[in-house]
């Protein structure tokens, strides 16, 4: 995993602009931690594993907090022990470049977690 791709800005996509082929976005996946894979080429998903409600609770309010930030909000699912993402640009119904960079955004706080699991 790059973490240049997390430094890169996140870009909204642009009028017109077309969701990403599986060619275009490989290199950028391939940056990403192994708990990422895209779906239908239509969005990417991952779950992240924490010890309890509590962590995973805080990391889902960590990732509202940096999709408030970047104006580019993943679909989250919170359960106990673990989040579920999806992320994907609505507005041209599919992958954009700023959806890996909001990934590996989602992967650095990750890191920062104590969590006692990665995610396989
Ligand atoms: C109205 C608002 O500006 C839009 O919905 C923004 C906000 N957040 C967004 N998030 C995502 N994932 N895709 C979008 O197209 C998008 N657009």
């Amino acid at each position: 995993m790059s973490s240049s791709l997390a430094d890169e800005p996140v870009e909204p996509s642009e009028e017109g602009d077309e969701p990403l082929t599986d060619d275009e976005y490989a290199g950028y996946l391939d940056d990403l931690g192994s708990a990422w894979e895209v779906v239908d080429d239509h969005h990417l998903e991952a779950t992240y594993e924490f010890d309890d409600f509590a962590t995973a609770l805080a990391f889902t309010n960590d990732v509202g907090e940096l999709a408030e930030a970047e104006w580019h909000h993943p679909d989250i699912h919170l359960s106990w022990g673990e989040v579920g993402v999806e992320m994907w640009s609505h507005d041209i119904g599919g992958l954009h470049k700023s959806d890996f960079v909001m990934a590996a955004r989602m992967d650095q706080l990750y890191a920062e977690y104590d969590a006692e699991y990665n995610v396989e």
